[in-house]
Parts: structure tokens; sequence; C-alpha cells
């Protein structure tokens, strides 16, 4: 057992920030599913915005002093029609970020249980 938070152990806030810019890199050179992000490259404002939310979903799903303002899952991928084969692309990035970040397998598990909980309010909403 580890006596640290899920928050901690992700590098904190600067941590999390790191991790989301190289994720969302990661999805933009991703051939499964950079159409779906690349558009965002045009739009820096945009990316900025949802580059926060993330940020601060992250946080506060690990346990951080930080609330998430941003929409929903259903919300912010409804209409998307998300597919199996897509998901699990974006869970490869996120695993790979994190082994490359140096975090511990127990810890890269436990993000990955949670983005597992979260694929009925993402996939095909
Ligand atoms: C573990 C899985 C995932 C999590 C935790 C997640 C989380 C999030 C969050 C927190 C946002 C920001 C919402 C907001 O700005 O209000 C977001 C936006 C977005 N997500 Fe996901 N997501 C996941 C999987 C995916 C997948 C598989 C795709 C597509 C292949 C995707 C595409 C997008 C896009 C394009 C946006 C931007 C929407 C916009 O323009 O505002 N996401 N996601």
């Amino acid at each position: 057992m580890t006596s640290t938070n899920l928050y901690e152990r992700l590098g904190g806030e600067r941590g999390i920030a790191s991790l989301v810019d190289d994720i969302v890199e990661s999805h933009m050179q991703n051939p499964r599913i950079r159409a779906r992000f690349l558009p965002y490259r045009e739009d820096p404002d945009h990316l900025e915005v949802v580059k926060g939310h993330l940020r601060d979903f992250l946080a506060a799903g690990s346990g951080g002093p930080v609330e998430y303002r941003g929409r929903s899952m259903p919300e912010a991928h409804r209409g998307m029609n998300i597919n199996e084969a897509e998901y699990m692309a974006a869970i490869d990035d996120i695993l790979g970020v994190l082994d490359r970040h140096g975090i511990d397998p127990q810890t890269r598990q436990e993000v990955l249980g949670i983005a597992y909980s979260l694929k009925g309010e993402i996939m095909h909403v």
C-alpha cells in the first residue's frame, strides 16, 4: 500500500499539467484518433479551455483540491459516436504517457480502472 493519494502520485498540479499536455499531444499523433483532435491545433484558445478541463478532471478525480467545472462525460462526448477501438487507443495513449513520466505500475493500474469505469459515459453516447 502506498500512503500518498493518487493526486500526489501523479505529481500534483504541475505533474498533472505536464501529463495532460503530453496526453493531448499523443492523441494528436495517434493515427487511430488524431482526426478527432487535430482540428484543435487551429483553435489554440479552445484547446486551452479543454486542457484546463482535462487538468481539473484528473486533479479532482484523483483527490486533488480542485473542483471540476467542465461538462459531464456524456455531455462532453455526445454525438461523437466514439467506438471501442478509439476508446482503447485513448487509454493506450494515457498509459504510455504515465509510463514515460515514470508513474509506477500500481498508480497506472488505478488510472486504468478509473478510465474503464467511465466507458459507458463516453462511448456511443
Ligand atoms: C478515459 C477516457 C476519457 C476521458 C476521461 C475524457 C475526458 C474528457 C474531458 C474531461 C473533456 C473536457 C470536457 C469539457 O471541456 O467540458 C473531454 C473533451 C473531449 N474529449 Fe474526451 N475523454 C476520454 C476519452 C475520449 C475519447 C476516446 C475521445 C475520442 C477519440 C475523446 C474526445 C474528446 C474531444 C474531441 C473533446 C473536446 C470536446 C470539445 O470540443 O469541447 N475523449 N474529454
